[in-house]
């Protein structure tokens, strides 16, 4: 296994002038020997061309690719002993699930009792023991894609396992046991391993630490609790978490935020950095959004105009000022208390200490 090193950029046309004509802005990061990361973000925001450099299908237009310190940079997938997994499965149908899983060791002449420990290993983890002397021709689409997350797995000398949304064809309920399997199957084999998905769940279960992309720039890479509650960016605020965060506009006037017409107290530890930057977007999750009185000097008046039973929570939707163009403010408040009513005006406290402050973007406190 290796340690990572990026310091780079790529663009797909020549001469990049503009940040558009980059497929990924520069980017600087490293990725552990041994730990498991995620590539998330929206289609089209560039998680697949940094895989593909990680690879070595792909040579960064600016910059290099270093694995335990040595430059990669113009070496191919072979010559950086990289394990892919795709989208689709990549099997010979002509051939059991055991020699499947056994055909990268055999490529590598690793000794047949090695191969033999090894491919046991891995299907019983995925749970294939039973399959190993059937044919993959007969098998389901998931059990097939389940031979080629073990093919990749199955090698203990690669540098890195790339997986390039994998669970793409599997079942939605199998969906949910695999990526708990291959977290598992992390911690057991310590592979350092990069996964590539559009799915904020599926990022937040498997890996330890998530890369947030967006338009060709990694914004955030953090913990799922780091994503949550410190989103570094308003993108990474509104992407993670179910809804997203709110976010209100407003300005600095003393120790005071002014959102509409109302001024709202500021915790004490975030004036100082808040006063430098007068006009300031606030970022509340709708977790940390709590009903309030009038009086309460962290509070907003919102005019309730949907409220929807989720079980476990009502999730309501206001506005903070009356008309269309008003900031829409989300809460999910518990069922102990009544439900508020669509047309009501409430008040919510947004000001706490899980709030977030943003100038351009980027969180300032
Ligand atoms: N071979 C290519 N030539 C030119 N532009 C490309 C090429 N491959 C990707 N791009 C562009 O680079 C940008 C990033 O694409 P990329 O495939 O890396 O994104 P992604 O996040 O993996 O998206 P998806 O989830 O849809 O695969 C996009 O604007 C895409 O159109």
């Amino acid at each position: 296994m290796a340690r990572i090193d990026l310091d780079l950029a790529h663009a797909y046309r020549p001469n990049p002038q503009r940040d558009e004509d980059y497929a990924l802005l520069p980017l600087k990061m490293t990725f552990r020997d041994g730990g498991a990361y995620a590539l998330l973000g929206p289609s089209g925001c560039g998680k697949t061309t940094l895989l593909n450099i990680i690879s070595g299908l792909l040579q960064p237009s600016h910059g290099s690719v270093q694995f335990d310190g040595r430059d990669m940079t113009k070496l191919s997938p072979q010559e950086r002993n990289i394990a892919q997994v795709f989208q689709f499965p990549v099997i010979y149908d002509t051939m059991t699930v055991a020699e499947n899983l056994a055909f990268p060791l055999r490529n590598r002449r690793v000794p047949e009792d090695k191969i033999k420990q090894r491919v046991g290993k891995i299907a019983e983890m995925l749970e294939m023991s039973g399959q190993l002397n059937q044919r993959a021709a007969g098998l389901s689409a998931d059990a097939k894609q389940k031979i080629s997350l073990g093919r990749g797995l199955v090698r203990e000398d690669v540098s890195a396992v790339l997986f390039d949304e994998p669970l793409t064809v599997i079942d939605p309920h199998l969906k949910w046991q695999l990526r708990r399997k291959l977290k598992q199957i992390h911690h057991e084999l310590k592979l350092t391993l990069v996964y590539v998905t559009h799915d904020q769940v599926e990022a937040l279960t498997f890996a330890d630490e998530v890369v947030v992309m967006t338009r060709g720039r990694a914004v955030q890479v953090g913990s799922a609790d780091e994503l949550f509650e410190r989103p570094a960016h308003t993108f990474v605020g509104n992407f993670i978490g179910s809804p997203g965060m709110n976010f209100l506009k407003g300005s600095v006037h003393n120790n005071k935020l002014q959102i509409g017409s109302r001024l709202l107290s500021l915790p004490i530890d975030k004036v100082a950095a808040l006063q430098q930057a007068p006009d300031i977007t606030l970022g509340v999750r709708p977790e940390y959004v709590v009903p309030a009185t009038p009086e309460a000097d962290h509070a907003l008046p919102v005019h309730v105009t949907q409220v929807q039973d989720i079980g476990t929570y009502w999730l309501v939707t206001g506005r903070v000022g009356q008309g269309e163009g008003a900031p829409v403010l989300k809460a999910r408040l518990s069922p102990d208390h009544a439900a508020p009513q669509v047309g009501a005006t409430e008040w919510w406290s947004v000001v706490g200490a899980h709030t977030c402050f943003y100038k351009n973007e980027e969180r300032i406190a």
